[in-house]
């Protein structure tokens, strides 16, 4: 592909070359039968709220950085490798758990299998987000690189989904449209890389100019989107200019462990990213909960109502009459909500049961002067609709 000029003449022959090359990978990446996968050795069970992992070239401080933030000893020296395997350790943050991961340093070619490659990049992939982590006095193609080695086996880091509809069908020949004006595919383009596929029955709609890439990304349909902070560790050890021009960079971070420089800042973005929503159950009549949240994911599991029942108990969503809703995704307070309503993080929430006799709740409830109980009565009024 390298070798082929791109112009308007080859640009079928490119795409063509790109699919086929795409499905070949996935191939490659199936586990062979009879194993588990690709990250055999290095399974490391899910523990708290989400899981974060530390992918990087070898030396750039990631052990460092797991000792450092979760006080889990993880060896670390001056030479490369020093990691050998997947090392857990646990941040306390906000009042959640997450699990960190410490990982060997993977090489360009890792995701081909070189090194301990390809176990690192299963890991990653179960993960929730990754630190990338980079040497802030190295190279600054390391990030591209590494960037590469994700992709090359369908991890998309901080992109989104290609706005792209697609639909295999029974019959019916292949239908092409798109909302927008595209230039860098055309209908011909496409059917050739349906037919690339054996596809030749689809209903295939874009919704934004994407390229060949993002319609071979949504017909292979196994690709991860994850959020990635490029963290730029030893930052004591390079000039101003340089650290200033790393930090302005999207998505990145400055640190140095050896001087435990903007670790705080560090965790508050790795927070921010992994987008967990807190929510506190309030018994009736009683204050909320404050110490032990549910926590929900709108990538892991949603963040409705429903989500937040089915944390608690699988069959309480049934007894649900209604939940009273506290915070900021409460248009007024406290919002009587139903299943479907999306909680924000560091909402409280009561749940109303079906079968509770709202009448049993009052009398423990006469010194409440204001919230559950007025709305238990507007509720019973004029009823909710489910
Ligand atoms: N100057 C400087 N050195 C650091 C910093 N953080 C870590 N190091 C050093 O970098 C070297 C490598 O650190 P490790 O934590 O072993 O790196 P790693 O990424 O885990 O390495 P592998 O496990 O071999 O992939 C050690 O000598 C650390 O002391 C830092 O902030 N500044
Ligand atoms: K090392
Ligand atoms: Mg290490």
């Amino acid at each position: 592909m390298a070798r082929t000029q791109k112009n308007k003449a080859t640009e079928y022959h490119l795409g063509q070359l790109k699919a086929k090359i795409a499905k070949l990978r996935t191939q490659l990446l199936e586990p062979p039968k009879g194993s588990s996968g690709a990250g055999e050795g290095f399974e490391v069970t899910k523990y708290g709220h989400g899981r974060v992992a530390l992918i990087g070239f070898p030396s750039v401080g990631k052990s460092t950085l797991l000792t450092m933030l979760t006080g889990t000893q993880s060896e670390a020296a001056a030479y490369e490798f020093t990691t050998l395997t997947c090392i857990p350790g646990i941040i306390h943050y906000n009042g959640t758990k997450i699990q960190l991961l410490d990982l060997p340093g993977i090489i360009e070619g890792a995701s081909e299998g070189k090194g301990r490659g390809r176990q690192v990049i299963a890991v990653s992939k179960s993960s929730d987000i990754v630190l990338m982590v980079l040497d802030a006095s190295k190279s600054e193609g390391h990030r591209q690189i590494l960037t590469k080695e994700l992709e090359a086996v369908g991890l998309r880091l901080n992109k989104k989904p290609p706005q792209i509809y697609f639909k295999k069908k029974k019959t019916g020949g292949i239908s092409f449209n798109s909302t927008v004006q595209l230039t860098h595919v055309d209908e011909k383009l496409c059917y050739q890389i349906l037919h690339e596929y054996k596809i030749h029955n689809a209903e295939l709609l874009f919704r934004e100019d994407a390229t060949v890439d993002d319609l071979i990304d949504v017909i292979e349909g196994n690709r991860k989107y994850m959020k990635c902070i490029y963290v730029y560790n030893k930052i004591d050890v390079v000039g101003i200019d340089d650290v200033d021009r790393l930090a302005r960079q999207p998505n990145s971070i400055v640190i140095s462990c050896n001087l435990k420089l903007n670790l705080d800042r560090l965790l508050a973005k790795m927070w921010e990213a992994m987008g967990l929503v807190r929510v506190y159950t309030k018994p009736q009549g009683q204050q909320p909960d404050f110490g032990d949240p549910v926590v929900l994911s709108s990538d892991r599991g949603g963040c409705s109502v429903e989500d937040f029942c089915n944390q608690i108990h699988r069959s309480l969503v049934k007894e649900v009459k209604y939940v009273l809703v506290w915070g900021a995704s409460a248009r007024h307070s406290p919002q009587h909500c139903g299943l479907s309503h999306v909680l924000h993080d560091e909402d409280v929430v009561q749940i109303v049961k079906k079968k509770e006799k709202e009448s049993e709740g009052r009398g423990r409830f006469k010194s409440h002067t204001t919230g559950p109980d007025r709305i238990a009565d507007r509720v019973k009024k004029a009823p909710l609709k489910n």
